[in-house]
């Protein structure tokens, strides 16, 4: 019964209005005429609205229906980060899980937040003092694997000399230097590929 009803309004959306790249209040205005001027739904609507909360950043909508409120919520939401949006423009957004907190925080929960097992490839491109800590972090946490590649950015410049010792040196990594140069620059720096030997 309810897919019969919503039917009309995803109807009229699709009618008498475009997909819309930014948050936008035009496909709620357009459900609410829907609904005031044809057809009754059981939206939240215009009235009591979803004026009381302010800045969400983490939402459980309980009964989503045909989705009015969630639209509403989401355009409260904090806007999409623009590598979200990159990432969506590759149409790779299926593909790829966007984590905004610190890998330190996160790596000891991609087991029971992802159900990750191991990573066949970590790359490492983020704070030059974090390629260590999270290196023996992924260790301890058994997700490296016999195989597992880790292949790190910036070991030259600006440089990782405690990350690039500790996997020259360790007989857990077979560790090669591919020499290169900074990104679209003449300054030298590299990749360093290291295979977790296990
Ligand atoms: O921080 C990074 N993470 C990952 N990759 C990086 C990278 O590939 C880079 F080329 C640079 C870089 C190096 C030289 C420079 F002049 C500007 C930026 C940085 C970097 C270094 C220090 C900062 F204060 C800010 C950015 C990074
Ligand atoms: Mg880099």
């Amino acid at each position: 019964w309810h897919e019969i009803i919503m039917e009309p309004i995803l109807d009229t959306l699709t009618q008498s209005t475009r997909p819309q790249r930014r948050p936008s209040q035009r496909v709620i205005q357009a459900i609410d005429q829907f609904c005031r001027q044809k057809e009754w739904a059981m939206n939240v609507g215009d009235e009591k609205g979803m004026h009381h909360v302010v800045n969400p950043a983490t939402v459980l909508e309980l009964g989503t229906y045909c989705g009015y409120s969630t639209v509403r919520i989401a355009s409260l939401l904090p806007p999409t980060p623009i590598a979200r949006q990159i990432i969506a423009w590759a149409g790779l957004q299926d593909k790829v899980q966007l984590v905004e907190e610190a890998s330190g925080d996160w790596i000891p929960k991609m087991r029971t937040e992802f159900g990750v097992e191991t990573f066949d490839l970590v790359f490492l491109d983020h704070w030059k003092d974090r390629y260590l800590p999270d290196t023996k972090l992924l260790e301890d946490c058994g997700l490296l694997r016999k195989g597992s590649v880790l292949l790190a950015d910036n070991v030259i410049f600006p440089g990782t000399p405690e990350y690039l010792e500790y996997v020259r040196s360790s007989p857990q990594y077979e560790s090669q230097y591919f020499q290169s140069h900074l990104e679209y620059t003449k300054v030298e720096d590299g990749l360093e590929k290291s295979v977790y030997l296990d």
